[in-house]
C-alpha cells in the first residue's frame, strides 16, 4: 500500500505590488506553458518546469482545486499530507495559506478550503464511518517551538517514540467538530502569535506556522481505523540575510531564524543529491518535525511564491532554484491504519507458527551448542540450519546477519516495532517480516546499540580532549548527529520543565506572598478586632456595673417606697383603730346620747303626759262638776280649777309649738349642712378623679413591680374615699329620707295640734256656756224662791241629763282625743327619735373629726407629709423608671452591639481559621505539586485560560450528515489583502 510518489512543486506568481511598481520593477518571468515559466534577468536566464506553474490572475480556487483537493483526499485515504508555501517575504505565502478574507469565497485560502472540504467529505460519506477531527496550531521561531493554541508553551520539545514517532510534546491538539471550530482555533492561534510577536517586537514573516489537522476515522461496521495527518506549513521569509540589512547581534539572530530553513534546503539537497546516506532531519525544528513529510511517509505539495518583478528577481530565481531540488524528492507515502480483528487474528495464527518454528530451531541449535561445549565436534554437513530444522518453504525471518544488523542501525531504523497498533502496513504487509522490520514512520528513531554508542562516545570524549581529529565513519557521524539531536530535545525538554517549574514557582511565590499579607493582614485585623472586643467586654462589664447600681438604687427606692407603704399602711392602721376606738367612744356617747335624748324625749312625752293628765284632770273636774250637783261653790271651785288646767294645757301646748318649730329650724339647718356634705362631695368627688387621672399617667409611666406598690397604695386610698364616700352618701341619703319624712310628720303634727287647739277652743267656749247657763240658774232660783221648787227640780233633772249627755259626749270626745293624742304621741316619739339618731349621726362625724383632731392633733400634717412623701416617692419612682428605662436601652444596645462584635469576632476567627486551612491546604498543595514534579518530570503544566475554551474532549462525527453543515460566516472586509492576522484581531 506505499507508494513512491514525488513532491508536488506548483509555482505561484503573485501580481507586482504597489513598491515593485514604484520602484519600476518589470516582470522578469514568462509563463511558457501551465508547467513552465522562463525566466530572463541578471541572475538567471532560463526556464523552469513545475507540476504547475500559475501566474499573477490565477484565484485562489484554481490554486486549491488543482494543488490541493488531491492531497485532501489522499488525508481522507489515511495518508499524511504536508502542504508547504516557501518564497521571500511578501511573494503571497499568507494570501495563498489562509488568504484575504476567510469569508470572501474568491480571497479566501487553502486552509479554510481544506476545512471546509473535510466537513464536506464527513457529511457527504456513509453513515458507517466515525470521524474524529483535531487541531493544533504552532510556529517556529528563533528554533523555538511554540503552542499558538497555549502561547504559555514557548518553547516545546521535540519527542519521538515507539508509539507516536516524533512528535511535538505537549502540544495542545483540540478537537473541532465543525468549520466555525477550526476558524475558532485560527483565529486564536492568529491573535496569540499577533501578541506575541507584538510582545518581542518581532516579525510574523521570520517565523514558520504549522496548521496540523488530523482526521481519524473508523468503520463501525469492520472496525478498521484509517488516520490521515495534514500539515498546512506557511514558512518564514526566505531572502537571504543580508538582503534584510541585519548586522552583528540581529544578524546572528536572522541565522538563527533562518537556520531551520537552511536545515530545509540541506535535507531537500540530502534526499535528491543522490549521494547523501544521512538526510539531516536533526539540524533543525522544523525539519524534524516535516521529517515525514520529505522522503517519508507523506503526500506533499510544495508551493513556491515569486514575485514577478525585476526588483525582486534574484529571490525569485532563488525560490525556484529551491522548487526545482524540491521536485525530485521521493516520498513513500503509506496508509495509516490500524488492523481490523480479522487481520490482527490472521498475524496471531502467523506469529505462533513462527514462534514454533523458532523454538524448534533454537533446540536443535541448542543441541549442537551443547555438543560443542562438551568438547565434541559436529560436521559440518551436520550444522543445524533453518533450512534443515524448520523447513525451505517456511519463511526466513528471525536470524539476521551481522551485516544485516549494522545495515539496519546505518539507515537509523533500530528494534522492531513492538506496537502493532499504529503500525503502517506495507506493501509485503502479510509477511512475517512486517513484525521485524523497521518502523514504517521513520519518524520514529531507535536508540544505538550498546557498541554504536560506546564508540561515539569515545570518540566524542576524544574530540573534546583536544586529541586530533579523528575521521569518523558515516555511520559514527550520523550517530553522533542522532546524539546531538536527543541531547539539544533532551535541553528544550530540560529547558521547558524549567520554565514551567519557574512559571508554577512564580505562581506559588506569588500566592504564597499573597497568602502571607493575607495573613498578616487578617492578624491585624484579628488583633484589632480583639482590642475592639475587650474594649467592648470593658464598655459591657461598665454597663453591667451601672445596670447593677441602678438596679440596686431602684431596690433601695422599692425599698423606701415599702418602707413608707408599711408606714402609711401603719398610720392607716392607726387612724382605723382611733377610728374604731372613736366610734367605740361614739357609740358609747351615743348610746348615752340616746339615752338622754330618749329620756329628754321621755320628759317630753312627760309634758304629753301632762297634757293627759290636764285632760284627765278636766275630766275629774267635769265629773267632780257634776257629782259637786248643786254646790255652786265647788262647782266654782271646780271652774277655776279646770280653767288653770286648761292655762296650763295652753301653755303646754305653747311650748309643743315652740318646739316643733324649733325642730323646723333645725330641719333646715339639717338641710343645710347637707347641702354643704353635698358640696364637699362633689369636692372631694372631684378631687378623688383628679387623682385617679393622676394615677393613671403615673401607673401608664411607671414599672410592674412599682406600680403594684403604687396601685397597692391607690387602691388603698381608693377604697378608702370609696368607703368614705359611700358611708357618708348613705348618712346624707339616710338624712335626707328622715328630713323629707320629719316634714311631712311635722307637718301632720300640726295638723293634729291644730284640730286639738280647735277642739280646746270648743271646750272652752262650752265650759263658758256651762258656766253661764249655772249662773242663769242660781239666779232664776233666788228669784223663784221656793215656790217654784218642782219645776227648778225639774230643770235641774233636766239639765243633769242634759250635763250627762254632756258629759257623755265629753268623756267620748275625751276618749277619742285620748286615743288620737296617744297616736300623735307615739309618731311624734318616733320622729324625735328619728331627729336625734340623724342629730347623733351628725354629731358623730363631727365628733370622729373632732377627737381625732383632739386626740392627733398632728394627725393632717402627718397625712399631708405622707402625701407628700408618697407624692415625692412617686416622682421618684417615675424618675427611676424612666432612668431604668434608658439604662434598659443602653444595655439592649450595649448587647445588641457587644452581640454584633462577638458575631463579627467569631466571623474572622472562622474566616482567620479558614485561611489557614487555605494556606495549609495551599501548602499541601504546593508539596504535592513538588512531589509529583520530581516524581513525574513528564507532567502536563497548567494551561492558560484562552486554551480552555477549546475542547479537548472528543467530538465524533458521523458520515451522512453526522455532522453540523458547513456553515458560512458573515461577509467581513479587510483592510489587508492577505488577511491572516485580521482573523486573530476578530
Ligand atoms: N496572488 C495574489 N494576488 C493578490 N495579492 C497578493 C497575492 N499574493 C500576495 N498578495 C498580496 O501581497 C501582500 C503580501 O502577501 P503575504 O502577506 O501573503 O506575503 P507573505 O509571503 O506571507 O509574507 P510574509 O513572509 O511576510 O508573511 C499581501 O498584501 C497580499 O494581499
Amino acid at each position: 500500500m506505499s507508494q513512491d510518489n514525488n513532491i508536488k512543486v506548483v509555482a505561484r506568481f503573485r501580481p507586482p505590488n504597489s513598491l515593485e511598481k514604484k520602484s519600476g520593477g518589470t516582470s522578469v518571468i514568462d509563463l511558457e506553458d501551465e508547467t513552465t515559466v522562463g525566466i530572463k534577468c541578471d541572475e538567471h536566464t532560463g526556464s523552469f518546469t513545475f507540476d504547475r506553474v500559475f501566474g499573477p490572475d490565477t484565484t485562489q480556487p484554481q490554486i486549491y482545486n488543482y494543488a490541493i483537493h488531491d492531497t485532501l483526499e489522499d488525508v481522507f485515504n489515511g495518508y499524511n499530507g504536508t502542504v508547504f508555501c516557501y518564497g521571500q517575504t511578501g511573494s503571497g505565502k499568507t494570501f495563498t495559506m489562509m488568504g484575504a478574507d476567510i469569508d470572501n469565497d474568491e480571497l479566501r485560502g487553502i486552509i479554510p478550503r481544506i476545512v471546509e472540504g473535510i466537513f464536506s467529505k464527513i457529511i457527504e460519506s456513509p453513515p458507517t464511518l466515525e470521524y474524529m477531527v483535531k487541531a493544533s496550531y504552532m510556529e517556529i521561531y528563533m528554533e523555538r517551538i511554540r503552542d499558538l493554541l497555549n502561547p504559555e508553551e514557548a518553547n516545546l520539545p521535540v519527542h519521538e517514540d515507539k508509539a507516536n514517532g516524533v512528535y511535538v510534546k505537549g502540544l495542545m491538539e483540540v478537537f473541532v467538530s465543525s468549520i466555525d471550530e477550526v476558524y475558532q482555533v485560527m483565529r486564536q492561534g492568529a491573535k496569540n502569535r499577533v501578541v506575541a510577536y507584538t510582545n518581542m517586537n518581532a516579525e510574523s514573516s521570520r517565523s514558520h506556522s504549522i496548521f496540523q489537522i488530523t482526521i481519524e476515522q473508523k468503520d463501525t461496521v469492520s472496525g478498521k481505523t484509517k488516520m490521515g495527518r495534514l500539515f498546512l506549513v506557511d514558512l518564514a521569509g526566505s531572502e537571504k540575510v543580508g538582503k534584510t540589512g541585519a548586522t552583528g547581534q540581529t544578524l546572528e539572530e536572522a541565522k538563527k531564524i533562518n537556520k531551520s530553513l537552511s536545515a530545509l534546503g540541506m535535507v531537500i539537497n540530502a534526499l535528491t543529491d543522490g549521494k547523501s546516506t544521512h538526510i539531516p532531519y536533526r539540524d533543525s525544528k522544523l525539519t524534524r518535525i516535516l521529517q515525514e513529510s520529505l522522503g517519508g511517509n507523506s503526500r506533499t505539495t510544495l508551493i513556491i511564491n515569486c514575485s514577478p518583478s525585476s526588483f525582486n528577481a534574484a529571490e525569485t530565481v532563488s525560490t525556484l532554484r529551491f522548487g526545482m531540488r524540491a521536485k525530485s524528492i521521493k516520498n513513500k507515502a503509506k496508509v495509516n491504519q490500524d488492523f481490523s480483528p480479522a487481520e490482527l487474528k490472521l498475524m496471531l495464527k502467523k506469529t505462533r507458527a513462527q514462534c514454533v518454528s523458532f523454538q524448534t530451531y533454537i533446540t536443535a541449535l541448542e543441541g549442537e551448542v551443547k555438543i560443542w561445549r562438551s568438547g565434541g565436534m559436529v560436521e559440518s554437513e551436520n550444522y543445524v540450519t533453518w533450512d534443515k530444522v524448520v523447513g525451505k518453504d517456511k519463511p526466513a525471518a528471525a536470524p539476521s546477519t551481522p551485516s544485516a544488523k549494522s545495515s539496519a542501525a546505518r539507515a537509523g531504523a533500530s528494534t522492531p516495532r513492538a506496537s502493532m497498533s499504529r503500525s503502517s502496513v506495507s506493501a509485503g504487509a502479510g509477511n512475517a517480516a512486517l513484525q521485524l522490520s523497521p518502523t514504517p514512520n521513520s519518524m520514529r528513531v531507535s536508540s544505538p546499540t550498546p557498541t554504536l554508542l560506546h564508540e561515539s562516545l569515545m570518540s566524542e570524549i576524544g574530540s573534546r580532549s583536544g586529541s586530533p581529529t579523528i575521521v569518523m565513519s558515516e555511520d559514527e557521524r550520523e550517530e553522533f548527529l542522532r546524539r546531538e539531536n536527543e541531547l539539544n530535545d533532551m535541553v528544550a525538554e530540560k529547558d521547558h520543565e524549567l520554565q514551567a517549574s519557574l512559571r508554577e514557582c512564580a505562581l506559588i511565590r506569588e500566592e504564597l506572598e499573597f497568602l502571607r499579607n493575607e495573613s498578616q493582614s487578617s492578624i491585624k485585623r484579628s488583633e484589632d478586632m480583639s482590642t475592639e472586643a475587650t474594649q467592648l467586654k470593658l464598655e459591657l462589664e461598665k454597663v453591667k456595673f451601672e445596670h447593677k447600681e441602678a438596679e440596686m438604687t431602684i431596690e433601695s427606692m422599692a425599698e423606701a417606697n415599702r418602707e413608707l407603704t408599711a408606714e402609711t399602711e401603719k398610720l392607716q392602721q392607726q387612724i382605723t383603730e382611733l377610728r374604731n376606738t372613736a366610734s367605740e367612744d361614739d357609740s358609747t356617747d351615743k348610746e348615752k346620747e340616746r339615752a338622754e335624748r330618749v329620756a329628754a324625749m321621755v320628759n317630753g312625752m312627760d309634758s304629753a303626759r301632762d297634757m293627759s293628765r290636764h285632760e284627765a284632770d278636766m275630766s275629774d273636774l267635769l265629773r267632780s262638776l257634776v257629782e259637786a250637783g248643786d254646790d255652786d261653790s265647788k262647782k266654782i271651785e271646780i271652774i277655776k280649777r279646770a280653767r288653770r288646767e286648761r292655762d296650763e294645757a295652753l301653755d303646754m301646748i305653747q311650748g309643743k309649738d315652740d318646739d316643733i318649730q324649733n325642730l323646723n329650724r333645725k330641719n333646715s339647718e339639717l338641710a343645710a349642712k347637707c347641702a354643704d356634705i353635698d358640696a364637699k362631695y362633689e369636692k372631694l368627688l372631684i378631687e378623688y378623679e383628679e387623682m385617679l387621672e393622676q394615677s393613671i399617667v403615673a401607673d401608664e409611666q411607671q414599672s410592674t413591680r412599682d406600680n403594684e406598690t403604687i396601685n397597692d397604695l391607690k387602691q388603698k386610698l381608693e377604697d378608702h374615699y370609696n368607703n368614705k364616700i359611700a358611708s357618708q352618701k348613705s348618712q346624707l341619703d339616710m338624712a335626707l329620707s328622715d328630713l323629707h319624712r320629719r316634714e311631712e310628720e311635722n307637718s301632720k303634727s300640726a295638723e293634729i295640734i291644730r284640730e286639738l287647739r280647735s277642739e280646746n277652743r270648743e271646750l272652752a267656749a262650752k265650759v263658758e256656756q256651762l258656766e253661764e247657763e249655772k249662773a242663769k240658774q242660781e239666779n232664776s232660783a233666788v228669784v223663784l224662791g221656793g215656790g217654784d221648787v218642782t219645776a227648778a227640780t225639774e230643770h235641774a233633772m233636766l239639765k243633769e241629763r242634759e250635763m250627762g249627755i254632756m258629759r257623755r259626749e265629753m268623756a267620748q270626745r275625751i276618749l277619742e282625743y285620748d286615743t288620737m293624742r296617744k297616736s300623735l304621741m307615739r309618731d311624734v316619739q318616733n320622729r324625735c327619735e328619728k331627729i336625734i339618731e340623724l342629730e347623733m349621726a351628725l354629731d358623730e362625724q363631727r365628733s370622729q373629726n373632732a377627737q381625732l383632731n383632739r386626740r392627733n392633733p398632728n394627725q393632717p400634717q402627718r397625712m399631708q407629709l405622707l402625701e407628700k412623701n408618697v407624692a415625692q416617692l412617686t416622682l421618684m419612682q417615675k424618675e427611676l423608671v424612666v432612668q431604668n428605662t434608658d439604662l434598659k436601652k443602653e444595655l439592649s444596645l450595649a448587647n445588641r452591639k457587644l452581640l454584633a462584635r462577638t458575631e463579627r469576632i467569631t466571623y474572622l476567627e472562622t474566616r482567620l481559621d479558614d485561611m489557614n486551612s487555605q494556606a495549609e491546604a495551599w501548602k499541601r498543595k504546593a508539596d504535592e505539586l513538588q512531589s509529583i514534579r520530581n516524581q513525574d518530570s513528564t507532567r502536563p503544566v497548567p494551561t492558560s485560560n484562552n486554551v480552555l475554551r477549546f475542547s479537548r474532549i472528543a467530538k465524533p462525527l458521523r458520515g451522512g450528515g453526522g455532522a453540523a453543515p458547513p456553515v458560512v460566516a458573515e461577509e467581513k472586509t479587510s483592510g489587508r489583502t492577505s488577511g491572516f492576522f485580521n482573523w486573530g484581531g476578530n
